[in-house]
């Protein structure tokens, strides 16, 4: 299984109807889940910790920089796929509320912001629906979310990510 660092930067918006928390997502340009709506990360390199791999993606993806001390962990997943077992993976979760620059499209995220409570969850992976609204809102979540000859998720564990 190969290790990916996913980052949910979030911000306080001021609206008509009072503050809203909203979540920063982007359309996948390239790769794995092309067209999906996803958070800026990608695959750790050689040496890399996952918290060294979110800064790190968060900058090449969205131009945003993003201090390793203000990531907070969320979530840990494994993501066995039964029938493509080179896509699987697991997945070290990330939020952080502080972060500098200008955002900006990459050739990798077209980045967009969303309100907390409005998350595309059907436009995202089959699992976002699962876990993602808990560990928004506070819960650490550790769960094997197993994929099987689609897209979507046959088995679950919730507990430590399962590593095969
Ligand atoms: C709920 O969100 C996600 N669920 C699942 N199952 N997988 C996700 C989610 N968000 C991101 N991912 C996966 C999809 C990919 O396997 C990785 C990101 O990989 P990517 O191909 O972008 O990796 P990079 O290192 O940036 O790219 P290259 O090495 O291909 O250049 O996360």
């Amino acid at each position: 299984m190969f290790e990916v660092s996913v980052v949910y930067l979030t911000r306080e918006v001021a609206t008509a109807e009072g503050a809203r928390t909203e979540v920063l997502l982007g359309r996948k340009r390239t790769g794995l889940g092309t067209g999906r709506f996803v958070g800026p990360g990608g695959k750790l390199e050689p040496g890399e910790t996952a918290v060294d791999a979110a800064v790190r993606e968060v900058r090449e993806e969205t131009g945003l920089e993003v201090a390793a001390g203000d990531l907070v962990p969320i979530a840990e997943i494994a993501y066995p796929f039964v029938d493509r077992p080179q896509w699987s993976q697991v997945s070290w979760a990330f939020t952080a509320s502080r972060f500098s620059g200008e955002l900006r499209e990459s050739d990798e995220l077209e980045p967009q912001w969303f309100a907390l409570d409005a998350l595309p969850l059907s436009r995202m992976w089959a699992d976002a629906a699962r876990w993602l609204p808990r560990a928004l809102a506070g819960e650490y979540v550790a769960a094997t979310l197993t994929f099987g000859a689609g897209d979507a998720v046959v088995a679950e564990h919730w507990g430590a990510a399962l590593r095969s």
